[in-house]
């Protein structure tokens, strides 16, 4: 699908920056305004699931990239129905032992959590694989798809590039997964920033001598590595302390007893896998259908459904409360079917 903006002031059309990642072509679809920041857009003929989109052209994160870019951009973000639960960010000095948490919340609950693979420039280290404990590549090509918009955030540490891209995040989100990000904190500061909401925790170590044992006894750094990793710990950890930044810290003094205090942040009990949610009835957007507005709400009146017809024709979307947006995904939109001809009549005679 391709953008084009027109300027009301100089009646020309331009073609924009497109951030985000685009929807697939469809039978055509529908576009409604809303909050006169994005347009809401339809994608005919599509499950709803999939074809619930956002052009942001006015919000926040638009104006800031239109700033940093100096051209003219737009944003897609595609639309989660309800409420997912919040992403997580984890940040702590190198060596406190996010990495090992993190294994440990992902084996016990595999299908509830899925990995944030980050972007890097440093090496791979002898066990880690491409494309599972990172995307390994190039200062070059980082900083040109920086550049391009397709990070959430990105930091120089340690002396090498780290990244989030937009694309790492929607994956574990497209598979129905809590995703989990293990980010340094300048990288939490920008995720702070962004219109992704998580819930952010710090992890500390006991002591600075106990960081610098657990760094050395990794073995994965050379000296030199070690030192710079532990100089930059100090100021990691002040950081860590920055108010509004973090919503928890947690200790990582013994590793069972931090565990279980990570799984109690997350309100995650002994026993249960949390991925057992609510499934939401993934139906049809009519091919032909018309559209009215009232507000937030949007009927999509998909013509005359037969009394007690299987599959509902119209549809009422709330737009009330969303959150989120680009880069990533706008939640909450409710999406509710009306089962009725009669139905869908008095909600026309309503908007
Ligand atoms: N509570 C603990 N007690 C003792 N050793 C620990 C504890 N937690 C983790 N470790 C060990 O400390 C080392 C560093 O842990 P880990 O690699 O998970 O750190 P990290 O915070 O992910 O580091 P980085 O930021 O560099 O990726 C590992 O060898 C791990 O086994
Ligand atoms: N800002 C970001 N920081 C990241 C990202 N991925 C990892 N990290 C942090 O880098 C250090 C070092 O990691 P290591 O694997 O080289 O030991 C560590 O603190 C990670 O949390 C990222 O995408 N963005």
């Amino acid at each position: 699908m391709n953008v084009k903006v027109f300027n009301k002031l100089t009646r020309i059309w331009s073609i924009p920056t497109v951030l985000g990642t685009k929807p697939v072509p469809s039978k055509g679809h529908s576009a409604v305004l809303l909050n006169n920041d994005r347009i809401l857009i339809l994608m005919r003929d599509s499950p709803l699931n999939d074809g619930t989109w956002f052009l942001e052209v006015s919000t926040p994160f638009v104006k800031e990239k239109n700033k940093i870019l100096g051209t003219e951009v737009v944003a897609w973000s595609k639309g989660v129905r309800g409420d997912g639960p919040k992403p997580i960010v984890i940040s702590g000095p190198s060596g406190v032992g996010k990495g090992t948490l993190i294994s440990k919340l992902m084996k016990e609950f595999p299908s509830t959590f899925g990995f944030s693979v980050s972007h890097t420039t440093r090496a791979p280290r002898e066990k880690e694989v491409d494309g599972v404990h990172y995307h390994f590549t190039e200062r070059s090509k980082m900083e040109k798809e920086i550049k391009d918009g397709k990070f959430l955030e990105s930091a120089s540490v340690h002396g090498n590039l780290y990244g989030t891209s937009i694309e790492a995040v929607e994956a574990v989100t497209d598979a129905g997964k809590r995703c989990i990000l293990d980010i340094d904190v300048q990288g939490a500061r920008s995720v702070r920033a962004s219109s992704l909401e998580a819930i952010f925790i710090f992890i500390c170590p006991p002591s600075l001598e106990e960081l610098e044992k657990r760094l050395r006894e990794r073995g994965t750094e050379t000296e030199e590595q070690v030192q710079k990793r532990l100089r930059n710990a100090k100021a990691e950890l002040d950081q860590g302390k920055s108010p509004g930044l973090f919503d928890h810290i947690l200790v990582n003094d013994d590793l069972e007893t931090c565990y279980k205090n990570l799984k109690q942040t997350l309100g995650l009990d002994e026993t249960a896998d949390a991925s057992h949610q609510p499934s939401m009835k993934n139906y049809q957007i009519p091919l032909c259908h018309s559209i009215s507005k009232k507000d937030k709400k949007i009927l999509i009146h998909g013509g005359s459904n037969e009394l007690g017809a299987a599959t509902p024709t119209s549809f009422l979307l709330d737009a009330s409360s969303l959150k989120g947006g680009a880069p990533g995904r706008t939640r909450g939109p409710k999406i509710y079917a009306i089962d009725s001809l009669i139905d869908s009549l008095n909600w026309i005679e309503q908007l």
